[in-house]
């Protein structure tokens, strides 16, 4: 059984899904995580040596090692998975069940601005402009998000909560 959580930035896609996994009693992996153990450099180094685009080519190709293993899996993707290339459509394919951790603006506000140093794309935003760049990315994302098996609304209940949300809908 493959299961893949996606979702913006912060939506506690790492968090619920290391939680599921243990609970489910079987293997995790957090897509960012799987490509700094690859590149063995952090995603922030990646995106500062090498650009975005480079970095989307590998986190494509490493979405499909991934999802191509023979085994029972959490996934948690990175916030941009879904929305390049085919990687949405790909999730859709491979996946029993796709879950979207749906945080409204205000909360993922709140957690974006106490933790911007390790998220590359949100690093040099003011703390004035982040409401207009979330805003405006979720506008754009959202569209492939909602496109997932479940639809999660996560505001107000927390990780556990959530993970036990998810264990009902599987
Ligand atoms: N259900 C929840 N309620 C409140 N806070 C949460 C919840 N889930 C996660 N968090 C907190 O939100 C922050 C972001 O969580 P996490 O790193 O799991 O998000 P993510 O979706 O993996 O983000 P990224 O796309 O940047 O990898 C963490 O501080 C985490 O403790
Ligand atoms: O939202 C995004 O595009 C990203 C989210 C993170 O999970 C990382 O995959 C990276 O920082 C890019
Ligand atoms: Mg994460």
């Amino acid at each position: 059984m493959k299961i893949v959580l996606v979702g913006y930035m912060a939506s506690g896609k790492s968090t619920v899904g290391r939680l599921l996994a243990r609970q489910l009693g079987i293997r995790f992996i957090d897509l960012d995580d799987y490509i700094e153990e690859h590149q063995k450099k952090s995603i922030k180094t990646i995106f500062s040596e090498k650009g975005e685009i480079f970095f989307r080519k590998l986190e494509h190709q490493m979405l499909n090692e991934v999802l191509g293993k023979e085994e029972s899996l959490v996934i948690s993707t990175g916030g941009g998975t879904p929305c390049y290339g085919t990687n949405m459509a790909t999730i859709l394919d491979q996946a029993d069940h796709s879950i979207y951790l749906d945080v409204s603006i205000p909360n993922l506000l709140e957690r974006i601005s106490n933790e911007k140093e390790h998220r590359p794309l949100v690093k040099n935003i003011s703390n004035e402009e982040l409401p207009e760049f979330i805003g405006k990315h979720l506008f754009e994302r959202r569209p492939y998000y909602r496109q997932a098996k479940h639809i999660l609304d996560c505001n107000g209940t927390d990780a556990e909560t959530v993970v036990e949300k998810i264990k009902e809908l599987l």
